[in-house]
């Protein structure tokens, strides 16, 4: 396809940044003056008041300047992608198949309406349907999903053909019926069709809502009978061909779709969304083998009809395939409650640190919206980064595919050909139906068992963050990847709203990155050994060390707290030469983040929400991850994968859903804690300053200034959801047991303070 008259697929256009790369600089500059004047202080003796709190505040504050040189290495050069899907009309015949691959784990926490969407959209995009196909894990083993996608596949009849027809701009039915009206349509037929597919939609949904998990498994057509009896842990593997698009009859330019429930026994390790992947892997690649594989959770709809083309042109649009080992779209929130109240719609994130790692090695694999090659997947080097063609690229024999892939021929077959294989050739077609056997051969548990699933070849195992280990070992094999940033976005899902779902989901990728810096994956070994770049491994780091922030963040955090209770200072005074360092710094700094979150089109309340919620997550969520991972390498628990709750509903009774709200979590105790604690402090801090002065005209030249002040009083800002949770109703409240631990807490520390 990359002939040389043909025209350009892609473009990688660089992206100026001068004015923010000065201002990066600035920040660097202040931030190593403080460290100078806190080395000078403690050598000089200027610090001798508090020695220790010096000393505390010079090591944070180094560690802050190493994080801020990560960030800076990350954002330094960004670029963007363009892509022209147009020029590929031409060549529609030759384009690749595509494995769609969504997982959905549980029908309460993910309601099966929404993964139908999900597929709904996805059946329905423009890309020849013969060449895609669409596998849906779930997890939760559950008769009711598997119902709402037998009746999603019907649906798909007329909704697949009505989008085409129409243009539908927003091929997932609940989006487009909220969005857009039948009435003052272009034409009479456009507003009947509209009228009659409106209210087929509805009955879906009717059908969906109004099944029951009991009454479906007992049903007299023994559809669901492979339910009765399933337990979600402990159950034989079923897979269901709901439609196969290569039957005549059942075609009629609709991509297949299969239903699996992988096979699950209490005594074994499932790993999670990596394991439930691999069986995608495996089963896929024993029906249709499709040389991409693009996958997505069950809450991320395709918002843009065009994505599979546009992904193909990053793809297709390079001359050495090297470039694209994988194509990922960044993730962006559907319905996003105004201002971002919980930090988690990471549209800077995105925008100024994604188009940064774009122009590095490439952009990470961030679990959902992404089309990977299948031969990256199973662990295929690209042919650049072979100095000797290694085996594994070029002609693997059946031993090494069976000890690699597992024992089924079916599998090593299709491997052998993904691997050494040309990428348009096309997949002879099956009776999917007939191949279910091979397919649940290599879905069960047991199959994995002395193969490199897992490890080389598939979803790395290891980490709650399955996603970032995975991009991680793909860029170490010396791959690169690109961005998919197109306008309309490309998916849109759900994030998490109030206290307890947000701090859940920041805590498990804080697990799962703490995880990968332990184990033997971690970047700076994979960047000594393997072909990570060192840019890409520090750009990896940033994301790695949230959880290890902590310590640093925690120990900052206490230190106003803590001069103000036992009457030490950590800052220098006005009066003294250095004052100004960190007063500048403070400014500058905030003021960087909040031109940054202009430049993106948001609001200064959606900048202040976010800095707030960065020192909110790091005292709960991250310090909880943090232990956890401190508990598992002790042996004494294991980390899980706690399933996000998609809602769609809004704030409990019917309240403000931006606001936040609580549960009895252990998460809440600690930023409960430094609350109550900053508050007592200033308090403490006041009342000193104020008899002191009576009686004395004059503070203690050691004890707090105006520094420790602004640090508590900021600190109360920050935390200020948990002000207003001390003094809530219901789930607006703090609990009584979350209160009386962070109580205990502050008790202990206050008499740490003032014990001499
Ligand atoms: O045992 C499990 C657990 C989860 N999932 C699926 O994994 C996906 C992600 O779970 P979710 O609860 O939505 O987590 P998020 O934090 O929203 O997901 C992000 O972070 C995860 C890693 O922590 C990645 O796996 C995801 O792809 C990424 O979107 C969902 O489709 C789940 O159905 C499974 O299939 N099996
Ligand atoms: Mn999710």
């Amino acid at each position: 396809m990359a002939g040389a008259t043909m025209l350009q697929l892609q473009e990688r256009v660089p992206l100026p940044r001068t004015a923010w790369k000065l201002a990066d600089l600035v920040v660097l500059s202040l931030l190593l003056a403080l460290l100078a004047r806190r080395a000078a202080s403690l050598l000089g003796g200027a610090a001798a008041a508090c020695t220790w709190c010096w000393l505390a505040a010079l090591v944070c504050e180094a560690w802050f300047t190493v994080v801020w040189l990560l960030t800076v290495n990350g954002k330094w050069n960004p670029v963007r992608f363009d892509t022209h899907p147009e020029r590929l009309a031409e060549r529609i015949d030759e384009l690749p198949a595509v494995d769609m691959f969504v997982t959905t784990a549980d029908p309460k926490l993910e309601p099966p309406t929404m993964t139908v969407n999900t597929v709904l959209s996805l059946l329905a995009l423009d890309y020849p349907a013969g060449k895609l196909a669409c596998y849906v894990s779930d997890d939760g083993c559950s008769p009711l999903t598997c119902f709402a996608l037998r009746e999603a596949a019907e649906f798909a009849r007329l909704w697949v053909p009505f989008c085409r027809k129409h243009g539908v701009s927003v091929r997932a039915p609940f989006v487009y019926f909220s969005s857009s009206s039948g009435a003052g349509a272009r034409d009479d037929e456009f507003q009947r069709d509209w009228t009659a597919m409106k209210s087929e939609y509805e009955k879906l949904v009717s059908r969906i809502e109004n099944a029951h998990e009991e009454s479906l498994a007992r049903r007299g057509d023994g559809e669901f009978a492979e339910f009765v009896g399933a337990e979600r842990r402990n159950h034989p593997t079923i897979i269901k061909v709901l439609r196969d698009s290569g039957k005549a009859g059942d075609g009629n330019g609709i991509p297949s779709l299969i239903y699996i429930s992988r096979e699950k026994s209490p005594r074994h390790q499932h790993h999670f969304k990596a394991g439930a992947m691999n069986v995608l892997t495996r089963v896929s690649a024993v029906l249709t083998n499709a040389p991409i594989m693009l996958n997505v959770d069950c809450d991320n709809f395709a918002n843009n009809p065009q994505i599979a083309l546009h992904a193909m042109c990053l793809l297709l649009g390079f001359n050495d395939e090297v470039q694209s080992g994988f194509v990922q779209a960044p993730e962006k929130v559907h319905g996003a409650l105004k201002d971002d109240p919980f930090g988690n719609q990471m549209e800077v994130f995105y925008e100024k640190l994604g188009f940064g790692i774009a122009g590095l090695q490439g952009m990470f694999y961030f679990g959902t919206g992404c089309f990977h090659r299948r031969k990256v997947i199973y662990g295929v080097p690209p042919v650049s980064t072979d100095v000797q063609p290694t085996r594994m690229r070029v002609s693997p024999s059946h031993k090494e595919l069976q000890k690699m892939f597992g024992s089924s021929k079916e599998l090593i077959e299709s491997a052998r050909s993904t691997i050494s294989g040309e990428m348009f050739v096309t997949v002879p077609t099956v009776d999917l139906a007939s191949r279910t056997d091979v397919a649940k051969e290599v879905s069960a548990y047991s199959y994995e068992a002395a193969t490199s699933w897992g490890q080389e070849v598939g979803w790395v195992y290891g980490s709650v963050a399955e996603d970032i280990l995975t991009g991680q070992r793909i860029h170490a094999a010396g791959w690169r990847s690109a961005l998919l940033n197109i306008n309309p976005p490309a998916f849109l899902g759900d994030a998490p709203t109030g206290g307890p779902a947000s701090l859940t989901q920041y805590k498990r990728w804080a697990t799962g990155l703490l995880e990968i810096i332990l184990s033997r994956n971690n970047p700076i070994l994979l960047c000594i050994s393997k072909h990570l770049e060192f840019r890409q491994c520090l750009a990896y780091l940033v994301l790695d060390v949230w959880p290890l922030r902590v310590p640093f963040e925690l120990c900052y955090a206490l230190l106003g707290p803590y001069c103000l209770l036992a009457n030490r200072s950590f800052l220098p005074k006005p009066s003294e030469p250095g004052f100004v360092i960190p007063l500048a710094l403070f400014l500058a700094y905030n003021l960087y983040n909040f031109i940054e979150y202009t430049e993106c089109r948001l609001s200064a309340r959606a900048w202040w929400n976010n800095h707030r919620m960065q020192r909110i997550v790091s005292s709960s969520a991250w310090l909880l991850a943090f232990l956890t991972v401190v508990l598992k390498t002790l042996g004494l628990s294991e980390t899980v994968f706690d399933v996000t709750r998609k809602e769609q509903e809004g704030a409990p009774d019917g309240g403000d859903p931006g606001r936040f709200t609580f549960d009895s979590s252990p998460v809440f105790v600690p930023p409960t804690a430094l609350t109550i604690l900053t508050v007592v402090a200033i308090a403490v801090g006041a009342w000193r300053a104020v008899s002191g002065a009576a009686a004395e005209g004059a503070p203690a030249a050691g004890g707090p200034g105006v520094g420790e002040f602004v640090c508590c009083g900021w600190l109360v800002l920050c935390f200020w959801p948990f002000v207003r949770g001390l003094a809530g109703m219901g789930s607006y409240g703090i609990p009584w047991s979350v209160r009386i631990k962070a109580g205990l807490i502050v008790a202990a520390f206050v008499h740490f303070c003032t014990r001499n």
